[in-house]
């Protein structure tokens, strides 16, 4: 069999982080690993010139993960299609509202027996269809698909600072691939039979994340935060098994991509950071998004609405409270403090 080539699509905060460990790792594994590893950028200007310039001559993303050294091998490419071009293995990573015109630019590209892994935290909402994108990457795009999530972000991934994840596979073997790509004495990873499970802890967290920001700007305190986190595990664990078959608990309770990726999100993520803003400062999320996170993108506030979407499409919105509140002060003007109100 001839060597894994890997293509990382996606080169944002978590994309270039990822990048580094994937890039370290192929250097280690040569007789697993093509030592070439493209990663797809979208193309735009820095500082008077190209990213891909940028990061192909500094080998740092000065925009997306400034200061952090990028391996020689990780070679930035502006053209998709070209970027993925004879690639075995393809790891999807960028803002999950930016999926879909990729996986139409890709269709009909891809060759059969390519395998993927996503580490996109969101879903995809159709009115009352609800999927996770491991599935439409497979349905779409005709290949295998696991899911990577975790307590993981991205800046203290990048400086190497004890990290856990999870690998959510269908085969065995992928998931063991996976791990090889990405594992490091400081970033653990562990495997489960669970792709469903680990994707929608990762996007559903996302939802909790705003709400613990909510509760930092209005001052609450610690135990309010305790409380939303829970009450938010409770309604993402109650989500999974209502519309999705074989969530597995341990993946919950046990797995960095359950509740320790709740905990760091709720403490250090950037959907808590604005969501704190947006109660302080009183400005909208897009305008904080801009100001605050120098073209990184939200995920919390999209996920709160297409879940909304899919509950009210269901006739369940009213069957999680919190998710309910998310979106409603997020983006239809609810006053905050009525956020713990009937929880
Ligand atoms: N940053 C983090 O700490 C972590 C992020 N994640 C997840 O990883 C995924 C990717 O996040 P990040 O890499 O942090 O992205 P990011 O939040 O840094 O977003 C910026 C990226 O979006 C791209 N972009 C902007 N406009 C675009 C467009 N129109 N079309 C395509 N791409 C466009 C930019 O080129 C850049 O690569 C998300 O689902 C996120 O939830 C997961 C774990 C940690
Ligand atoms: O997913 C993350 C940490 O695991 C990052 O969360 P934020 O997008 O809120 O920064």
């Amino acid at each position: 069999m001839g060597k894994e080539k890997v293509a990382i699509i996606g080169s944002g905060n978590w994309g270039s982080a990822i990048a580094r460990l994937a890039g370290q790792n192929v250097a280690k594994h040569p007789d697993v690993f093509d030592q070439r590893v493209p990663i797809w950028v979208f193309e735009e200007e820095f500082k008077g010139k190209k990213l891909t310039e940028i990061i192909n001559t500094t080998h740092v993303n000065e925009k997306y993960l400034p200061g952090i050294q990028l391996p020689e091998n990780i070679v930035a490419v502006p053209d998709l299609v070209e970027a993925i071009k004879g690639a075995t293995a393809l790891v999807f990573v960028m803002p999950h509202q930016f999926l879909g015109r990729i996986i139409e630019q890709l269709e009909g590209k891809i060759e059969k027996g390519v395998k993927a892994v996503s580490l996109i935290k969101g879903v995809d909402v159709k009115g009352s269809e609800i999927h996770i994108f491991a599935d439409v990457l497979e349905e779409k795009l005709g290949i295998s698909c696991s899911a990577l999530s975790g307590a993981n972000i991205a800046s203290e991934v990048a400086t190497d600072r004890f990290s856990e994840t999870t690998i959510g596979y269908r085969k065995k073997e992928e998931g063991e691939l996976w791990k090889k790509l990405f594992e490091t004495h400081n970033f653990r990873v562990d495997l489960i039979d669970d792709v469903a499970g680990v994707s929608l802890c990762g996007a559903l967290k996302n939802i909790v994340a705003v709400a613990a920001g909510f509760i930092d700007g209005l001052q609450y305190g610690n135990n309010s935060k305790a409380a939303v986190m829970r009450i938010g595990l409770i309604e993402m664990k109650n989500f999974c098994q209502e519309f999705f078959e074989n969530v597995k608990m341990e993946t919950f309770l046990e797995e960095s991509a359950g509740v320790a990726d709740l905990i760091t999100s709720c403490l250090g993520g950037r959907n808590r950071k604005c969501a704190e803003a947006f109660v302080t400062q009183k400005k909208p999320f897009d305008v904080l998004e801009k100001e605050m996170l120098n073209g990184q993108k939200l995920q919390g506030i999209h996920t709160a609405k297409e879940v909304y979407t899919f509950l009210q499409a269901r006739n369940r919105a009213g069957a999680y409270k919190l998710f309910d509140k998310v979106y409603k002060i997020s983006w239809e003007g609810m006053p905050v403090e009525q956020l713990t109100e009937g929880l």
